[in-house]
Protein backbone atom coordinates (compact mmCIF):
# COMPACT_ATOMS: atom_id res chain seq x y z
CA UNK A 1 0.00 0.00 0.00
CA UNK A 2 1.23 3.27 -0.78
CA UNK A 3 1.81 6.06 1.07
CA UNK A 4 -0.78 8.80 0.01
CA UNK A 5 -3.15 5.35 0.35
CA UNK A 6 -2.45 5.18 3.90
CA UNK A 7 -2.53 8.88 5.52
CA UNK A 8 -6.42 9.65 3.48
CA UNK A 9 -6.34 14.09 4.10
CA UNK A 10 -9.28 14.66 6.77
CA UNK A 11 -11.32 16.90 3.75
CA UNK A 12 -11.88 13.09 1.45
CA UNK A 13 -13.15 10.71 4.94
CA UNK A 14 -16.59 9.90 4.90
CA UNK A 15 -18.23 12.19 7.53
CA UNK A 16 -19.85 9.67 9.20
CA UNK A 17 -16.77 7.52 10.02
CA UNK A 18 -14.88 8.55 13.14
CA UNK A 19 -12.58 11.44 12.78
CA UNK A 20 -8.94 10.64 13.03
CA UNK A 21 -6.96 13.48 13.62
CA UNK A 22 -4.03 14.12 10.72
CA UNK A 23 -1.41 13.71 13.93
CA UNK A 24 -2.97 10.77 15.00
CA UNK A 25 -2.82 9.61 11.64
CA UNK A 26 1.09 10.18 11.72
CA UNK A 27 1.49 8.37 14.71
CA UNK A 28 3.02 5.68 13.86
CA UNK A 29 6.28 7.67 12.71
CA UNK A 30 5.29 10.65 15.59
CA UNK A 31 5.89 7.70 18.24
CA UNK A 32 9.54 7.16 17.29
CA UNK A 33 9.71 10.33 18.81
CA UNK A 34 10.29 9.41 22.91
CA UNK A 35 8.70 12.30 24.07
CA UNK A 36 5.80 12.12 22.22
CA UNK A 37 5.09 8.84 23.23
CA UNK A 38 5.56 9.39 26.72
CA UNK A 39 2.86 12.25 26.12
CA UNK A 40 0.32 9.42 24.93
CA UNK A 41 1.51 7.51 27.66
CA UNK A 42 0.76 10.43 30.10
CA UNK A 43 -2.84 10.92 28.42
CA UNK A 44 -4.02 7.70 29.02
CA UNK A 45 -2.65 7.90 32.82
CA UNK A 46 -4.77 11.40 32.91
CA UNK A 47 -7.77 9.19 31.12
CA UNK A 48 -7.88 6.48 33.61
CA UNK A 49 -7.56 8.76 36.33
CA UNK A 50 -10.44 11.35 35.24
CA UNK A 51 -12.76 8.02 34.70
CA UNK A 52 -12.30 5.28 36.46
CA UNK A 53 -13.18 5.68 40.39
CA UNK A 54 -10.73 2.38 40.80
CA UNK A 55 -7.89 3.47 39.28
CA UNK A 56 -8.03 6.72 42.01
CA UNK A 57 -8.67 4.68 44.60
CA UNK A 58 -5.94 2.29 43.95
CA UNK A 59 -3.56 5.70 43.65
CA UNK A 60 -4.75 6.77 46.45
CA UNK A 61 -4.04 3.04 48.77
CA UNK A 62 -0.60 3.07 47.04
CA UNK A 63 0.69 6.22 47.69
CA UNK A 64 -1.09 6.00 51.89
CA UNK A 65 0.97 2.14 51.76
CA UNK A 66 4.00 3.91 50.75
CA UNK A 67 4.20 6.46 52.81
CA UNK A 68 3.20 4.74 55.57
CA UNK A 69 6.15 2.54 54.78
CA UNK A 70 8.51 5.62 54.70
CA UNK A 71 7.26 6.62 57.74
CA UNK A 72 7.50 3.61 59.74
CA UNK A 73 10.72 3.25 58.24
CA UNK A 74 11.18 -0.38 56.51
CA UNK A 75 13.87 -1.34 55.38
CA UNK A 76 14.16 -0.77 51.19
CA UNK A 77 13.30 -3.91 50.34
CA UNK A 78 10.41 -3.84 52.25
CA UNK A 79 9.48 -0.55 50.83
CA UNK A 80 10.34 -1.75 47.28
CA UNK A 81 7.90 -4.83 47.37
CA UNK A 82 4.88 -2.73 48.70
CA UNK A 83 5.92 -0.52 45.96
CA UNK A 84 6.27 -2.75 43.19
CA UNK A 85 2.40 -4.82 44.04
CA UNK A 86 1.43 -1.06 44.31
CA UNK A 87 2.29 -0.08 40.87
CA UNK A 88 1.33 -3.70 39.45
CA UNK A 89 -2.40 -3.08 40.33
CA UNK A 90 -1.78 0.28 38.86
CA UNK A 91 -0.72 -1.07 35.71
CA UNK A 92 -3.46 -3.57 35.96
CA UNK A 93 -6.07 -1.39 36.18
CA UNK A 94 -5.10 0.50 32.85
CA UNK A 95 -4.90 -3.05 30.88
CA UNK A 96 -8.10 -3.43 32.24
CA UNK A 97 -9.40 0.15 31.32
CA UNK A 98 -7.81 -0.34 27.80
CA UNK A 99 -9.42 -4.22 27.57
CA UNK A 100 -12.82 -2.33 28.32
CA UNK A 101 -12.43 0.15 25.75
CA UNK A 102 -11.52 -2.19 23.15
CA UNK A 103 -14.04 -4.74 23.84
CA UNK A 104 -17.14 -2.06 23.76
CA UNK A 105 -15.31 -0.54 20.13
CA UNK A 106 -15.78 -4.03 19.10
CA UNK A 107 -19.00 -5.27 20.30
CA UNK A 108 -20.84 -1.85 20.60
CA UNK A 109 -23.59 -1.78 22.71
CA UNK A 110 -24.65 -5.86 22.01
CA UNK A 111 -24.03 -8.49 24.39
CA UNK A 112 -21.71 -10.85 23.92
CA UNK A 113 -20.26 -13.94 25.87
CA UNK A 114 -16.76 -13.72 24.58
CA UNK A 115 -17.04 -9.42 25.85
CA UNK A 116 -18.39 -10.85 28.99
CA UNK A 117 -15.07 -12.86 29.30
CA UNK A 118 -13.23 -10.48 28.27
CA UNK A 119 -14.20 -8.18 30.87
CA UNK A 120 -14.70 -10.32 33.65
CA UNK A 121 -10.89 -11.83 33.28
CA UNK A 122 -9.53 -8.37 33.05
CA UNK A 123 -11.58 -7.20 36.25
CA UNK A 124 -10.25 -10.13 37.52
CA UNK A 125 -6.62 -9.42 37.21
CA UNK A 126 -6.97 -6.13 38.80
CA UNK A 127 -8.79 -8.01 42.01
CA UNK A 128 -5.69 -10.65 42.62
CA UNK A 129 -3.20 -8.10 41.99
CA UNK A 130 -5.01 -5.85 44.49
CA UNK A 131 -6.10 -8.33 47.11
CA UNK A 132 -1.89 -9.42 46.93
CA UNK A 133 -1.02 -5.93 47.17
CA UNK A 134 -3.17 -5.53 50.49
CA UNK A 135 -1.94 -8.92 51.94
CA UNK A 136 1.58 -7.83 51.54
CA UNK A 137 0.81 -4.16 52.81
CA UNK A 138 -0.79 -5.72 56.04
CA UNK A 139 2.09 -8.08 56.52
CA UNK A 140 4.93 -5.51 56.27
CA UNK A 141 2.75 -2.34 57.86
CA UNK A 142 1.18 -4.41 60.47
CA UNK A 143 3.79 -5.19 62.92
CA UNK A 144 5.31 -1.82 63.41
CA UNK A 145 2.09 -0.33 63.33
CA UNK A 146 1.04 -1.68 66.15
CA UNK A 147 4.12 -1.55 67.78
CA UNK A 148 4.22 2.24 67.00
CA UNK A 149 0.67 2.19 68.51
CA UNK A 150 1.20 0.65 71.96
CA UNK A 151 4.20 2.41 72.28
CA UNK A 152 2.18 5.71 72.53
CA UNK A 153 -0.30 4.15 75.32
N1 LIG B 1 -20.81 -6.22 25.73
C1 LIG B 1 -20.92 -7.01 26.79
N2 LIG B 1 -21.31 -8.28 26.67
C2 LIG B 1 -21.43 -9.08 27.76
N3 LIG B 1 -21.20 -8.69 29.02
C3 LIG B 1 -20.79 -7.43 29.22
C4 LIG B 1 -20.62 -6.51 28.14
N4 LIG B 1 -20.20 -5.32 28.63
C5 LIG B 1 -20.11 -5.50 29.96
N5 LIG B 1 -20.46 -6.75 30.32
C6 LIG B 1 -20.47 -7.30 31.71
O1 LIG B 1 -20.63 -6.23 32.61
C7 LIG B 1 -19.50 -6.16 33.50
C8 LIG B 1 -19.16 -4.70 33.75
O2 LIG B 1 -18.76 -4.12 32.51
P1 LIG B 1 -18.38 -2.59 32.36
O3 LIG B 1 -17.97 -2.30 30.97
O4 LIG B 1 -19.49 -1.76 32.94
O5 LIG B 1 -17.12 -2.52 33.28
P2 LIG B 1 -16.94 -1.61 34.55
O6 LIG B 1 -18.06 -1.80 35.52
O7 LIG B 1 -16.66 -0.24 34.06
O8 LIG B 1 -15.66 -2.33 35.12
P3 LIG B 1 -14.55 -1.67 36.03
O9 LIG B 1 -15.23 -1.40 37.36
O10 LIG B 1 -13.47 -2.73 36.11
O11 LIG B 1 -14.07 -0.44 35.33
C9 LIG B 1 -18.37 -6.93 32.77
O12 LIG B 1 -17.45 -7.47 33.70
C10 LIG B 1 -19.19 -8.01 32.05
O13 LIG B 1 -19.49 -9.09 32.94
Amino acid sequence: MSMSQKLTPLTKLNPIEPVVSEERQLSWKVASNLFVSFKYAWAGVSYAFRTQRNFRIHVCVGTLAIGLSLLLHLQGVEIAVIAITSGLVLALELVNTAIESLVDLTVKQTYHELAKIAKDCAAAAVLISALVAVLVAATLLLPPLVKLVLAQL
